[in-house]
């Protein structure tokens, strides 16, 4: 069986995460496009050649009986609505972080995908299937270094346009370390204190750049999270994991050693797309594994994603508090009683 998507959203990682489907995985086809804009549409069908229809909604598209799941990559705000409608379609789900913007909205996910009784939702948390983390996490749980006490994380963009907000740090940057570090640690946040250093003058005037979140877990682990998304010089993404008996650290992968000049220099990559594409491969192919053979999606689920936005409240109230704020109570959404 093919699995057949309809994509919804195909904007800079929509169209990625169609390339990939069609020319990188196997096993799934891209059946449907469609966006807010139409014209953004139009064009990736004949930018990629696609052999897909075009809808004009995302109500016409879940209507669409050929097509067994969707890939939503529209803008976050965005998402709440389409999962919650794929999921009354019975339509398999491959959503972008975040699940939803409100921690409200990602409950109303978990309990319409419980009352299905199946597994339709997957969230875009890659980092889960990068090779670097997934060796960080093998050796921490080895043993070998003793017992994890600290985790330092650098999330650093080389620019961001005026549309990206000092929230947005939380919710679409740093949700992210959220996601990883619950996965690598196997532990839960328990509370968060936000520092801002001075702010670079590359920063738009409305944005604090960069920003520090500093986390307790619930098992007394402390984790540094440095936020930094105008940092010029490219995307880099660190992760050090500081043990009894060691520190473990993820590395960014290498292309090039270049010789040159009286200088050695390492160029490094300017964006996601290249840093993470094993990862964005290997979670796709995951997700058309399992939907190809009837189990439904076995990656990072609607309840990793509301525990991901929860956790991203509190970092947004800490944003304008000046103490630390409490991470609410993780309640099983499954149970209901919200
Ligand atoms: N996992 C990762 O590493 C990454 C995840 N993302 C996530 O993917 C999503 C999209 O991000 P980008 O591709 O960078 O944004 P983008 O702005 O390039 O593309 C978004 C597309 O969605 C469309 N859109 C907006 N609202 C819509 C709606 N209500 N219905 C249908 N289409 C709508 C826009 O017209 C646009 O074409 C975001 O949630 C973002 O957080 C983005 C980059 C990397
Ligand atoms: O999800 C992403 C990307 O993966 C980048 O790491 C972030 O910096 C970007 O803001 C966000 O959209």
């Amino acid at each position: 069986m093919t699995v057949r998507f309809g994509v919804i959203g195909t904007g800079a990682i929509g169209t990625e995460h169609i390339r990939r489907v069609e020319h990188r995985l196997s096993g799934g086809k891209v059946v449907a496009v469609t966006d807010i804009s139409l014209e953004a549409a139009r064009r990736c069908i004949d930018t990629l050649r696609l052999d897909a229809q075009l809808y004009e909604s995302e109500d016409e598209l879940f209507q669409d009986p050929s097509i067994d799941a969707v890939i939503i990559a529209s803008s976050g705000p965005a998402h709440e609505g389409s999962v919650l409608k794929a999921i009354g379609a019975g339509k398999y789900v491959f959503v972008e972080k975040p699940l939803a913007t409100t921690t409200d909205g990602c409950v109303r996910i978990v309990q319409a995908e419980a009352r299905t009784g199946r597994r339709l939702v997957q969230v875009g948390f890659m980092r889960r299937y990068d090779p670097g983390y997934r060796a960080l996490k093998s050796e921490i749980q080895s043993g070998r270094y003793g017992a994890p006490l600290m985790v330092r994380c650098v999330h650093r963009n080389a620019y961001v346009d005026e549309r990206y907000t000092t929230e947005m740090a939380v919710l679409d940057t740093l949700i992210h370390e959220i996601d990883i570090v619950r996965w690598l640690m196997e532990d839960e946040f328990d509370s968060v204190q936000v520092l801002y250093p001075k702010s670079t003058r590359h920063a738009h005037a409305r944005l604090k750049d960069p920003q520090i979140f500093n986390f307790f877990m619930q098992s007394g682990v402390v984790v540094m999270a440095e936020v930094f998304v105008n940092c010029q010089y490219g995307y880099d993404i660190q992760c050090d994991v500081v043990c009894e008996d060691g520190v473990i650290s993820i590395t960014s992968p290498q292309f090039l050693d270049i010789l040159h000049a009286g200088l050695r220099s390492h160029p490094l990559m300017q964006d996601w797309k290249l840093r993470f594409a094993d990862a964005y491969d290997a979670e796709l192919q995951d997700f058309i594994d399992h939907v190809e053979c009837g189990d439904g999606p076995r990656g990072p689920s609607s309840v990793d994603g509301y525990i991901a936005t929860l956790v991203g409240d509190a970092c947004v109230s800490a944003q304008t508090s000046k103490g630390w704020v409490k991470i609410p109570q993780i309640r099983d959404p499954n149970l209901g009683g919200f």
